[in-house]
């Protein structure tokens, strides 16, 4: 069993048109409507894919329900707890050359008792966990240390935690000692307060983040795949994608490398292929068997170090 937490989910919208202008009316060429948020994200990938997965979501409003109405059909075990203020909605606008532009709202306050309540209903829910996902940004109300203090409060039952989030929520969850984080290219520069260029720079950034307190990093790197830095060795992969949405590619990413054993190169390999396969896909349609091609990735077991890993 993989167990997510999306301390702030959403319901997503993505709409398609053959050109964005500012301030123009645009006619979609097409459109979805799908449950959102990282961790969601994670527990579609892994149920599409033949694992098992629960997902503890606060969810409250009419969007809300529409949310949880959303996760019905995904064979999810969904784990809701009721919160007094309505989901976010974040809308994504994309391109036919597959550029992405993200409009997400802030999300709506968690009163204190909400935000213990999270927390309690997570710790309740981990018995049958092999990994945690605590994953995306936190809404309102929600302090910085949220992740930590879960990270801690977990270390007792020994299950693994992965981390997905960004801004100051990231670094502080690294030096709780989370056993993998999932940052791309913004979050880890973000982390680190500078710009990297290079997988060198990539790796070095990652080993800080080690050094902080986080197990193994997963580098996502866009179309230039994925950096694995752990105890065990450093490598570097991608997939190559005809590119329709990259909208959950992240979260379809760490969902593959976590159903492949997260860890070492074969798992990294798995992951870029799910990201490839979810990037061709529309929305953030989390890819399925079907989807995935193999065939597509390239692993190397000794990375370029000045390769560039702008896109
Ligand atoms: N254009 C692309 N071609 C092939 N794979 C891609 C492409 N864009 C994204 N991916 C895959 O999706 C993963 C996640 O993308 P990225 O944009 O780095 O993450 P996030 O969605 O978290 O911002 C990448 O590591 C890669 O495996
Ligand atoms: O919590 P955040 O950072 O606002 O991100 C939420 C958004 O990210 C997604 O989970 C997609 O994630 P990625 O594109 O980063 O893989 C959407 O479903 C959701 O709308």
């Amino acid at each position: 069993m993989f167990v997510t937490l999306t301390a702030n989910p959403s319901v997503d919208r993505t709409v398609e048109v053959a050109r964005l202008t500012r301030g123009d009316l645009h006619r979609a060429t097409g459109a979805t409507l799908q449950p959102g948020g990282k961790g969601i994200n994670v527990a579609r990938a892994l149920v599409r894919n033949g694992h098992k997965a629960r997902a503890v979501v606060p969810a409250g409003g009419a969007e809300g329900d529409q949310l949880i109405s959303l996760l019905e059909d995904c064979d999810i075990d969904v784990v809701r707890v009721r919160t007094e203020k309505p989901v976010r909605s974040n809308i994504s606008i994309v391109e036919p050359d597959a550029t992405v532009t993200k409009l997400n709202e802030i999300g709506p306050r968690l009163s204190a008792q909400e935000i213990e309540t999270v927390c309690d209903v997570l710790l309740a829910n981990v018995a049958d966990a092999r990994w945690v996902v605590v994953a995306g940004s936190l809404p309102p109300g929600v302090g910085e240390d949220f992740y930590a203090a879960l990270i801690e409060r977990l270390a007792p039952t020994g299950v693994r935690v992965v981390v997905d989030t960004s801004g100051p929520a990231f670094r502080t969850s690294v030096k709780a000692g989370p056993a993998l984080v999932k940052p791309n290219l913004d979050e880890l520069e973000e982390a680190v307060d500078r710009r990297l260029d290079t997988v060198r720079d990539i790796v070095d950034a990652a080993q800080e983040l080690r050094f902080l307190g986080a197990g193994k990093v997963l580098a996502s790197l866009g179309s230039k795949g994925a950096v694995l830095v752990e105890d065990a060795g450093i490598w570097c992969a991608n997939a190559s994608a005809e590119p329709r949405s990259s909208v959950g590619a992240g979260d379809a990413m760490l969902a593959g490398f976590l159903a492949a054993g997260g860890s070492g190169p074969q798992a990294l390999a798995t992951a870029v292929a799910w990201g490839a396969a979810a990037v061709s896909l529309p929305g953030s349609t989390m890819p399925g068997p079907q989807d995935v091609e193999a065939r597509r990735v390239r692993v190397e077991p000794h990375p370029g170090w000045d390769e560039k890993v702008r896109e």
